[in-house]
């Protein structure tokens, strides 16, 4: 009887998509498991990848030729039945390859690196021994081939049978160790030993009794140190005399080993949270797979929820999953739930090091913690027997991977609920509008909490209109009434939030006099500028004019493009207010690891009056002291060429209105806009998510964009633009007959950055209401393109995009 084992290798392409045989040598044919990773050679010459063990069988014959496992890498699986399961899932819904799928599930180091080695062989001469090996019994090869004269000399002499080249498959996942102390005396030989030493010997008594008091416990040498204040030269004395052993214990990286974390109590719930967690908690008690749309005003209260549903499932001896979006994964998150779950949560997010990532997955894979928050990665965290899955801000576009596998955390978490068989909880305040459409199709269920906490108010919203602040003082980003505001908060010694919306930047042209933006007469999406062709392009249907001098709806000449950054802003400020204590938070300033943290404790603290920053600073903050937000332009986004920018707009105006007045004293929020009557300003101004909802799904009804319709993004790329254009144009031949008659085919068009990295893009979105052959007619349309693939150009299919640039 032999072993077989299906592996998949670690070469993304579409030739090699699929697993394969590879023989289980006889020795390892118990070890070897499904999920493991091992080296394999692949293809011709030495060559050595890593693979992906998914099934292992035994057979009675098999073909002779068939190659050997090279090594395990893995001692226990790292992939277990559910993640192989997922993997497969993910590579067939995003048109990606399954080993990329695999991997991206897994820590970063737990991918292999590849490392090409010469060694010496039968024929090497003298000459060429001194010359490449110098006495070595193995070079590495990227060392010696710098230049392309000495890749050709090392190509030759390879011909000529002077060097071999073998590929090394090194792992990179590093555990981390420190020396601990362990006895190697019993009771009664340390009881002869202590008798022994000389009176005078105070230090090696010390050691002795510390043994003693060890009971043969293992302890890390500093934690022995401290507990018994006995040095490092005492204790490798009593190595030498044979007390003691030195073993390598391993201790994970903890990124908040040190971090102040208070233990909280569950808070008395008010009437609406517990309705929300009672229902929840039913579900988790069931279990049953119910998707529940938690609809929560900013500061309702929306993580008490969350904490005591979480509680639930570890009563019931389950895990749960808690994912954030990146960047409200703030330290007043992870205290939140650290401070009720201790050492049971684990964090995962792009902050920490690969180190203690990896060191936090495998806590998880061990069963140490059965709490995990983190970022859209931590979806695939390894966590058996979930009993929740939450996902906290909902509606943020970072949830989805704009890479291969381009994933929606969200897709993830509800194919894991169906797996693990647990509820899972979306919760927001403003909800994206695909989740409240199948909220009101009774697909997921609606828990609502309108109010905030204590029955405190929702902020006053005022909305300041821009073109009559720019004739009276010329080109300032604040309004009179905004500067009024903050000396105000200055003089109460309050705080105040100040956004300066940087998405779409400078991307479109507004006129300053009537706010007019300039739209696609076929699609009444914003058109975008150009400033390689100086035109104005329409990014969905290909539309394309001049760029005006004067504005087509009041003829003046105050069009241009808009946009400033957060650094001028802040510049003005200090002119403006030089007794404000300001801090600034924008790529540039907290680009520092731990820098982003950093900023906002001080904030939290009162060591700033006012905080300035971009998009990142809307979502999450609670502090008490906040009373005043002020957005400095509201329309950027508005003039993204999207059917998403009312929606992005709302949310943004909402999550950052959110920020003031949580607390006892009253917020106040002033909006600068060039377009005070938009509905989505104005929506956002009276807190109404419903009537922004019904509003919006009337206008996406209208435009034919989802939810009404499904939508399917494929590009195509190529240094040759013609080559690029031209494949698109035949990729939309080949797939209109193959499609039915109801589904609308857009494009091809330019990207509307079209050129990244030397690259030219095409795109064409699909959109569609009922196409059940699609997944089956795009894997064919990827297999298809490959023989091209190879030559450069490069096809990518993206399901439910959410950004079309
Ligand atoms: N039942 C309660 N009693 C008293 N205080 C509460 C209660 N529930 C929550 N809080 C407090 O109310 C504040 C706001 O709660 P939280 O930050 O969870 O709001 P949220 O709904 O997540 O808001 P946002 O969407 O703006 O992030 C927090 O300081 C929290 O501690
Ligand atoms: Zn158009
Ligand atoms: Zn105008």
């Amino acid at each position: 009887m032999a072993q077989i084992a299906q592996v998949l290798v670690d070469v993304p392409t579409m030739q090699t998509n699929r697993p394969y045989s590879y023989q289980i040598p006889t020795a390892w044919q118990s070890q070897v498991q499904p999920g493991m990773r091992v080296v394999v050679p692949f293809g011709r010459g030495k060559r050595r990848v890593q693979g992906l063990v998914l099934t292992c069988d035994d057979v009675t014959t098999f073909d002779g030729d068939l190659k050997a496992i090279d090594a395990v890498v893995d001692l226990a699986p790292v992939l277990n039945q559910e993640g192989l399961q997922l993997s497969a899932w993910l590579a067939q819904t995003t048109f990606a390859f399954q080993i990329t799928c695999a991997q991206t599930m897994l820590p970063a180091v737990m991918r292999a690196k590849y490392e090409k080695i010469l060694r010496p062989t039968a024929q090497t001469s003298t000459a060429v021994q001194t010359e490449i090996f110098q006495g070595q019994l193995e070079v590495n090869y990227d060392q010696l081939a710098t230049t392309p004269q000495a890749v050709s000399r090392l190509l030759r002499l390879q011909a000529a049978g002077e060097v071999d080249v073998y590929y090394q498959v090194k792992n990179q996942a590093r555990r981390k160790t420190v020396l601990g102390i362990q006895s190697t005396l019993s009771a009664a030989d340390l009881d002869t030993e202590l008798a022994a030493v000389r009176k005078g010997a105070a230090k090696q008594v010390a050691l002795l009794k510390g043994l003693q008091t060890l009971n043969g416990e293992v302890i890390t040498q500093k934690d022995f140190h401290q507990r018994f204040d006995v040095s490092e030269a005492v204790i490798r004395t009593g190595e030498q005399k044979g007390w003691l052993t030195r073993p390598a214990i391993e201790v994970y990286r903890d990124p908040y080993a040190t971090a102040d974390i208070q233990p909280t109590k569950p808070l008395h719930l008010n009437d609406e949270q517990q309705v929300a967690v009672d229902q929840i908690v039913a579900a988790v008690d069931q279990p049953a797979t119910t998707t529940f749309l938690l609809e929560g005003v900013t500061g309702s209260g929306k993580t008490e929820v969350y904490l005591q549903s979480i509680a639930a499932a570890l009563a019931q001896g389950k895990t749960a999953l808690m994912l954030v979006p990146e960047i409200s994964l703030t330290p007043q998150m992870v205290k939140r739930v650290k401070g009720r779950f201790g050492k049971a949560v684990a964090v995962l997010h792009s902050g920490l090091s690969s180190g203690e990532k990896y060191d936090e997955w495998r806590r998880i894979q061990r069963h140490e913690a059965q709490v995990v928050v983190g970022a859209r990665s931590a979806v695939f965290a390894p966590l058996e027997n979930i009993g929740l899955i939450i996902m906290d801000e909902e509606h943020e576009s970072s949830y989805k991977q704009d890479d291969a596998p381009r994933y929606h955390a969200r897709q993830v978490a509800l194919w894991r609920s169906q797996y693990h068989h647990c509820p899972v909880v979306l919760g927001s305040a403003t909800p994206s509008l695909e989740s409240r459409a199948r909220a009101e199709k009774g697909v997921y269920q609606r828990l609502v909490l309108a109010d905030r906490v204590n029955q405190r108010p929702l902020p006053k919203v005022s909305i300041i209109d821009m073109k009559n602040e720019l004739q009276k003082h010329a080109e300032s980003n604040f309004s009179q009434a905004l500067l009024v505001a903050l000396q105000d908060r200055l003089d109460r010694h309050e705080q105040s939030v100040l956004m300066l919306n940087r998405r779409g930047y400078s991307s479109f042209v507004l006129c300053r006099d009537c706010g007019f933006v300039l739209k696609c007469p076929n699609c009444d999406i914003s058109l975008t500028l150009h400033m390689d062709t100086h035109t104005m392009k329409c990014h969905y249907c290909g539309h394309e004019e001049a760029i005006p001098r004067i504005c087509p709806n009041c003829h003046s000449h105050k069009i241009r493009y808009y946009g400033t950054g957060t650094e001028k802003v802040e510049e003005e400020l200090r002119d403006l207010l030089p007794d404000a204590r300001i801090i600034r938070m924008d790529n540039d300033t907290t680009r520092k690891k731990g820098a982003h943290a950093k900023l906002l404790t001080q904030f939290g603290s009162g060591e700033a009056d006012i905080l300035i920053g971009t998009q990142m600073i809307a979502k999450g903050l609670d502090f008490p002291n906040v009373t005043l937000v002020g957005v400095l332009n509201a329309d950027t986004a508005l003039g993204l060429p999207d059917f998403r920018a009312s929606e992005r707009t709302f949310q943004l105006l909402t999550q950052v209105s959110g920020r003031a007045g949580r607390a006892e004293k009253t917020g106040h929020v002033y909006i600068q806009t060039f377009n005070p009557d938009h509905y989505a300003i104005r929506f956002a101004q009276h807190h109404d998510y419903e009537g922004f909802f019904k509003y919006e799904m009337r206008m996406r009804h209208q435009g034919g964009y989802p939810p009404y319709y499904f939508t399917v993004q494929i590009t195509a790329s190529d240094l040759d633009e013609a080559i690029a254009a031209k494949r698109m144009y035949q990729l939309l031949q080949w797939l209109k007959p193959r499609l039915s008659s109801q589904t609308v085919i857009l494009g091809p068009t330019p990207k509307p950055i079209a050129r990244v990295n030397r690259r030219y893009y095409y795109q064409i979105v699909i959109k569609y209401k009922q196409e059940p052959q699609l997944t089956a007619t795009l894997s064919t349309l990827l297999q298809e393109t490959q023989a091209q693939q190879r030559q450069g150009l490069q096809i990518a299919i993206d399901v439910e995009p959410l950004h079309f640039m």
